[in-house]
């Protein structure tokens, strides 16, 4: 153990010198003794004694106490007192110095002895506690706390450290009387803190609060105190001691926190935080409203909402690249809801990652977009449609005219625009007021819409102004039509505000491509018609041009005409019959239409098969026909007449498979007329242009039924396309066999036919036979059969059965 070094401040140099070999007989290591309050300075900063024995009467300005307190200002040396003089003012300017002992001269070795020794033992001490609040100084400063301390009797603050830090004031201001203490803590927690100091200073135990303090800048800082009272084993004052702490920036996060969660918690869109498994790991209410799911179906699962089994497929890969790639993926999806149903949603995914960058979760934000998509639909109608009727406005119409113009155009077709003004609808309008006015083309407006088709598009174009687009037009009649269908339909007598009324509509007619190739001519032109419709008398429909009219018009008298004479039994069938040319044995009969009527007299096919094909009145006519030559064929045999084929024209429009052929097996059963008796003539054009009639022909087969081709060689059929057909025979065009003799080509593509019948083992009929030539010709090319008026003209069911009679000598039963 080294030997304690001591500093000796004597300004007499014998005493000095004395006491230090005094000092060095007790064992202590002496340094050069100062005689004055500067040269100790000097020493102790140079030197570094242990101790200090300072005389109190010195050389120089300072005297020993000076010379001590500046000692103990900047080191940490103790001073002991040497001194002959003990009046009371000295040793009180001594004792502020607070030495470490006093030794009044003249001291014994002892006395010496023992005042260092027990001084030396104070300064270890001191050192201790020195050290350990430093310790203690540093730890507080570390955790950014301090100490302080309040007299729990007197309610006085003893001390507060860093107090600038916590108050934005130095430990003057705050230490004192409580209530300075309590005029720097915000108005609102002022009351709180008081509750709590007093309450431990009245009951002990600990004492913690949270609080704001007042900076004289005006900033607040969020405190934390916390202490327990402690009774003093020697004074026995009641303190409480603790530690205090700047908490802002944990209550600024704990707030920024309780938002978040708020957000969380309130937000009307789902949000869902997932692992990287996509598996949910926490979801807000949101979620759960948006998707129908309680909670216990949703932690731990993948989002209900992106499956991908219903709505809009998500590419889960595609959608995991894009947020590796960029930390982000958004998109609108069709969601599925828990009961599977659909709804719109907008999905946006983060990635959440830790400080090294590694994806740790998602956060993924659903918003329901119903509510939005239903307001741009709205919008999208608004815009588009006629508030009053809801029809397309003239915004749309124009569009979809365009649309169905386009169409037309790529595949040759027609498109026909009605321009349908009501007439007299300002009378009514003003007569009956607005709001009847309005009712009046709501009513008109639907009537309009239960006329026409599906496809067709109704739209009011303002005021009484309607257009009516008509796609696919096959006949212009077609559109005259619906044109009499709407005007009817207006026309019918309207119940508003108490009064039964009519009202009637003239329509004009465009068509497209004819009328105008562009959409402005198109309405012109549809415009002008109306203007003709209404000058020719109103509550019409007119065509932009003159012929077109009158041929509608026509068409329509007609059409009503033979629905007339057709519900009254004016059609009825004659029959030509089909001769073996070698024999002039009648083998068969072609059952044809004729249609008595009236005033015209007896009318051929062409007053009725044109007009029925155009309004399909053919396929009620057309199994009338069908039905009737059974029906005759049958009665023929029960009269005792030899059998005959029975050869009936059947249109395009009625090979249709499935109707012709479960017809015809119903007539055959009803009738009991053997199938194969029973010959279906279709034309060549029919055959090449009817995808259907092909899938008809092979069911006819299977019934037995007879097929022959009628006005062969008027169209393409190629030899290979015949051999494949289901046909059993050929029936040569009358302009072929007109022409024979004299015309070679006529010739030649006649003889071609029979011969391409023989090779495809098919037979074969020539029609028009009228002169014997012609049969000659027919019958040494291999014709064996003919029809024509060489042979017998259509003539009724009762001349059939005379001429049968006659050439077989028959007396047929005809009753
Ligand atoms: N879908 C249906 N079509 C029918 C039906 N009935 C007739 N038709 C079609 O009408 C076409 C014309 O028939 P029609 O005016 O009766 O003329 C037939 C004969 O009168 C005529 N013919 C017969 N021989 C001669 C002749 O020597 N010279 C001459 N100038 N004309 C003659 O030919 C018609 C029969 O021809 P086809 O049917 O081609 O064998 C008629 O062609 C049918 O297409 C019906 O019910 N449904």
């Amino acid at each position: 153990m080294s030997k304690a070094r001591i500093l000796v401040v004597e300004d007499e140099r014998i005493v000095a010198l004395h006491l230090q070999q005094r000092l060095k007989l007790l064992g202590y290591d002496v340094t050069t003794p100062a005689a004055s309050g500067a040269q100790a300075l000097v020493s102790v900063r140079d030197e570094r004694p242990d101790l200090v024995l300072m005389d109190i009467h010195i050389e120089g300005p300072m005297d020993g106490i000076d010379t001590a307190r500046e000692i103990s200002r900047t080191s940490d040396t103790p001073v002991i007192y040497l001194t002959a003089y003990s009046e009371q003012a000295t040793l009180e300017r001594a004792r502020a110095t607070r030495p470490y002992g006093y030794l009044i001269k003249p001291f014994s070795e002892r006395e010496l002895h023992a005042t260092i020794q027990m001084a030396l033992e104070r300064r270890d001490a001191d050192l201790v506690v020195r050290q350990s609040e430093e310790r203690l100084l540093l730890a507080l400063e570390a955790a950014d706390m301090a100490s302080w301390e309040l007299d729990a009797t007197t309610k006085s603050v003893l001390h507060v450290g860093n107090s600038h830090r916590f108050f934005g004031h130095p430990q003057e201001v705050l230490a004192g009387a409580w209530d300075g203490f309590l005029a720097r803590v915000h108005d609102e927690d002022r009351h709180q803190v008081d509750r709590v100091f007093s309450h431990t200073s009245d009951h002990g135990g600990l004492c913690s609060t949270e609080f704001r303090s007042v900076h004289p800048d005006g900033t607040l800082h969020w405190l934390k105190i916390q202490g327990k009272l402690f009774t003093g084993n020697v004074d026995r004052k009641s303190r409480i001691i603790g530690v205090i702490q700047d908490i802002t920036e944990r209550r600024r996060t704990e707030v920024q926190l309780q938002q978040a969660a708020m957000v969380f918690e309130s937000a009307q869109e789902g949000i869902l935080i997932l692992d990287r498994a996509f598996d949910v790991i926490n979801f807000n209410r949101g979620y759960c409203t948006i998707s129908g799911c309680q909670d216990d179906e949703i932690i731990g699962k993948f989002p209900h909402i992106l499956d991908t089994s219903l709505g809009t497929p998500v590419d889960r890969r595609s959608m995991m690249t894009t947020l590796a790639a960029a930390g982000r993926w958004h998109g609108e999806i069709l969601g599925r809801r828990r009961d599977d149903s659909l709804l719109p949603v907008l999905v946006n995914i983060a990635s959440v990652c830790d400080a090294k960058g590694d994806v740790t979760h998602y956060v993924a934000l659903f918003s329901d977009m119903t509510a939005i998509r239903q307001a741009q639909e709205q919008f999208q109608h608004l815009a588009h449609y006629d508030p009053l009727t809801d029809l397309p406005n003239r915004l749309l119409a124009m569009d979809r005219l365009q649309q169905a113009m386009n169409a037309a155009q790529r595949r040759n077709g027609t498109v026909a625009l009605l321009f349908i003004d009501l007439d007299h609808f300002k009378r009514i309008n003003d007569t009956l007021g607005h709001s009847v006015g309005d009712e009046l083309l709501r009513t008109v407006a639907k009537r309009m819409r239960l006329a026409v088709r599906q496809e067709d598009t109704v739209a009011r174009l303002g005021g009484d102004e309607f257009m009516v687009i008509v796609d696919r037009v096959e006949q212009p009649v077609c559109v005259a039509e619906l044109s009499n269908r709407i005007i009817a339909r207006i026309c019918e007598p309207i119940a508003l505000a108490g009064i039964e009324f009519t009202v009637s509509a003239s329509v004009g007619i465009s068509l497209f491509p004819d009328d105008g190739l562009t959409q402005d001519d198109l309405i012109r032109a549809a415009d002008t018609a109306m203007y003709v419709a209404k000058d020719d008398g109103r509550n019409r429909f007119a065509f932009y041009t003159k012929e077109m009219t009158r041929k509608a018009t026509l068409y329509m008298e007609r059409d009503r005409d033979l629905r007339r004479g057709f519900d009254m039994g004016e059609l009825v069938l004659h029959y030509q019959p089909q001769i073996e040319m070698a024999s002039g044995a009648v083998l068969g009969v072609e059952a044809l239409i004729r249609w008595q009527h009236p005033t015209a007299g007896l009318l051929g096919p062409d007053a009725v098969i044109p007009i029925a094909e155009k309004s399909g009145l053919i396929v009620p006519i057309g199994e009338w026909v069908l039905r009737e030559a059974c029906a005759q064929a049958c009665a023929w045999r029960r009269a005792g007449l030899p059998p005959l084929q029975m050869a009936v024209n059947v249109s395009a429009r009625q090979m249709n498979p499935d109707r012709l052929p479960q017809f015809l097996k119903t007539l055959l059963d009803e009738t009991g007329l053997p199938a194969e008796r029973l010959e279906i003539e279709i034309t060549e054009s029919t055959l090449q242009n009817e995808d259907d009639c092909l899938a008809t022909l092979l069911q006819l087969k299977r019934l037995g039924l007879m097929v022959a081709i009628d006005d062969f060689g008027t169209g393409y059929s190629c030899m290979g396309s015949l051999k494949s057909l289901p046909i059993d025979r050929l029936k040569i065009d009358r302009s072929f066999i007109r022409d024979i003799p004299e015309d070679r080509d006529s010739e030649a593509i006649t003889e071609a036919i029979i011969a391409m019948a023989h090779r495809l083992n098919r037979t074969v009929i020539a029609e028009g036979v009228e002169t014997l030539a012609q049969q000659d010709f027919l019958r040494s090319r291999g014709c064996r059969e003919g029809q024509g008026y060489l042979y017998a003209r259509p003539m009724a069911a009762t001349a059939v059965a005379a001429l049968l009679a006659e050439r077989f000598g028959l007396a047929p039963d005809l009753s």
